[in-house]
């Protein structure tokens, strides 16, 4: 894999705008070389970056295929749904995305029973390939380095097959989730991160500058013939020795 990409920008809104026009430039391309775009999504920061660029872009939305990175096994009523989240802003009151485009988790069924069907359902839309390639995966890191509901020191880490695992101890609450784990993540064509604020500037220095130790679950993305961006704002890039790279 190439060196990752770091854009370190003014502000929040200057790192929310730059993620909408790099989804929107991915989409576009994807679409006119495949005739489909496949996206994974993150919830926590992640859903406030794209939910206010991304709806007034020019794109073909009828083309989009929309998963989660991964996903809180609560009811879709529950404020923590990230589906719900975005599909208040991308699909409902005439929003731009058809709601069919848009996979959820089943949160009826229990969470492995879930993961499992999620896993069903990425294979059946990626048409019976073993290992799903997804165009672009957009991710957040949490403040202990974790991605996606990969988190410091658990045995999700150490998974090579599976491309989609159900958890029940997530340190962060709530417990139950739905993950995708590294063969798919790092299988992908792009994967973005997008993190802002100083609270995040040790846990960005640590993943992109690490002096070794045991990698962190963020530092783990390494797409294997894909392309790696970092989107930060100055805050979260303050500890950083490389400002930029581009
Ligand atoms: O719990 C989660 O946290 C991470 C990071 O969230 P952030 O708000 O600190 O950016 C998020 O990417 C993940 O999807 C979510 O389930």
């Amino acid at each position: 894999m190439a060196a990752p990409t770091i854009l370190v920008l003014e502000s929040e809104a200057d790192v929310s705008s730059k993620l909408c026009d790099l989804v929107i430039e991915k989409a576009n391309s994807a679409i006119e070389r495949d005739g489909k775009f496949t996206v994974g999504l993150s919830g926590g920061s992640m859903a406030k970056f794209l939910c206010n660029g991304l709806p007034s872009r020019t794109t073909d939305w009828s083309k989009w295929r929309v998963f989660f990175c991964d996903e809180r096994h609560v009811p879709f009523t529950d404020p923590e749904c990230t589906y719900t989240i975005y599909k208040s802003k991308l699909v409902d009151n005439g929003g731009p995305l058809p709601g069919e485009n848009i996979f959820p988790i089943n949160p009826d069924l229990s969470v492995e029973d879930a993961a499992q069907a999620y896993k069903e359902k990425i294979l059946e839309v990626f048409g019976g390939v073993d290992l799903p390639k997804f165009h672009l995966l957009l991710l957040g890191m949490g403040p202990d380095g974790h991605t996606c509901s990969l988190f410091p020191g658990h045995p999700l880490l150490q998974v090579t097959k599976d491309i989609i695992s159900p958890i029940s101890d997530s340190p962060k609450p709530p417990p139950k989730r739905v993950t995708m784990t590294f063969p798919m993540i790092n299988n992908c064509e792009c994967a973005i991160f997008a993190s802002c604020g100083g609270g995040k500037a040790e846990i960005v220095k640590r993943v992109l500058e690490s002096d070794g130790g045991e990698p962190l679950p963020a530092a783990r993305v390494k797409p294997t013939q894909g392309e790696l961006i970092w989107i930060l704002d100055k805050a979260a890039a303050s500890q950083l020795k490389a400002q930029s790279n581009i």
